[in-house]
């Protein structure tokens, strides 16, 4: 089966698997978690996490914004900007609470399931994709932006995989995006020192393309990225980009229960709970 297919039949598939659960109502009059609009320029999607206060990544979230890129998908849209609506914050990353305490099993295997999803939909996307890093992204919020083709980054924010001294391991498909911006030695140290950068470090060792100052700018720079890809055709660009991504995406497809299942057997060790915990509150304290 070639690799568009298999994207297609297993997104219908974990659709089908993902739907079946127990968390699966949101309600109508529930906020947008992630807004779209276009800008009448050029046509470009632009796609808005709005998760109050900080963007932390929940399984509402993912489910909603899954929909979304499935929507960008079947209106085969010229391109896409991901940022946030939130004052200084991109993504805080995933939502602790889904993590802490003692997650329910049912509920943590769904939100893995859809963070699989996520990824899944963003990294193998057929439209070019461009970050607009306009907070903060640590953890979740850099696999976000590192999953997307191009990214362009407001001065004086932190980005990086701080995962390690919280406690957490990123998973390989998440290790793997972050080896295909930059060297392996580099993700191993930026991994394993789980160091946050500031924009400019993070533009000197190529983990963003692009410091701007303002939106105006990004918007500049963005169209300067989708303009590269004018002359073209679609479905060629489309299929070289999956061609390049595929390995990835289909290890993971091949193995996403098992992942949902290494992930919490390690996030309910003890240990791990007791870290990840009194980092939470060390979070909480820090404003009190
Ligand atoms: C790589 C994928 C592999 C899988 C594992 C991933 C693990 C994770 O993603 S764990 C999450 C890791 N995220 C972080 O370490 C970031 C934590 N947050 C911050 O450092 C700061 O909040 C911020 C720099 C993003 C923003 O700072 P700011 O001063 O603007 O806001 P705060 O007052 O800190 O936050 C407001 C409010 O939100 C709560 N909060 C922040 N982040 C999270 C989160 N990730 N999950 C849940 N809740 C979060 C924070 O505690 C505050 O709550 P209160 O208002 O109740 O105090």
């Amino acid at each position: 089966m070639n690799f568009s297919r298999l994207l297609k039949t297993t997104s219908a598939l974990t659709s089908r698997w993902l739907c079946s659960g127990r968390f699966q109502s949101t309600s109508a009059a529930a906020q947008k978690l992630v807004d779209v609009s276009v800008d009448s320029k050029t046509g470009v999607s632009i796609v808005s996490l709005n998760r109050k206060p900080v963007n932390s990544l929940s399984l509402e979230l993912f489910k909603e914004f899954c929909g979304v890129m499935d929507d960008l998908e079947s209106e085969k849209v010229r391109g896409m900007i991901l940022k946030s609506s939130c004052d200084n914050v991109f993504s805080s990353g995933l939502d602790i609470t889904e993590l802490y305490p003692h997650p329910d099993e049912d509920r943590f295997h769904a939100f893995w399931l859809w963070f699989q999803e996520t990824w899944i939909k963003l990294y193998g996307s057929s439209f070019p994709t461009v970050a607009f890093i306009n907070g903060h992204a640590p953890a979740g919020g850099c696999v976000l932006a590192i999953s997307c083709e191009y990214r362009i980054m407001l001065p004086y924010y932190k980005i990086g995989l701080n995962e390690a001294p919280v406690g957490i391991v990123a998973p390989d498909w998440v290790v793997n995006s972050l080896k295909s911006v930059l060297a392996s030695r580099k993700a191993e140290q930026l991994l394993t020192s789980g160091r946050l950068l500031d924009t400019q470090e993070a533009f000197d060792i190529g983990l963003i393309d692009k410091i701007v100052n303002n939106e105006e700018e990004a918007l500049a720079r963005s169209e300067e990225f989708f303009s590269t890809f004018d002359n073209v055709p679609k479905l060629a660009r489309a299929l070289t980009k999956q061609q390049v991504r595929k390995n990835e995406i289909s290890k993971l497809i091949k193995n996403r229960s098992n992942d949902a299942k290494l992930f919490l057997n390690h996030i309910l060790r003890p240990e791990t709970q007791k870290i990840i915990g009194s980092y939470f509150k060390s979070l909480k304290d820090r404003k009190k």
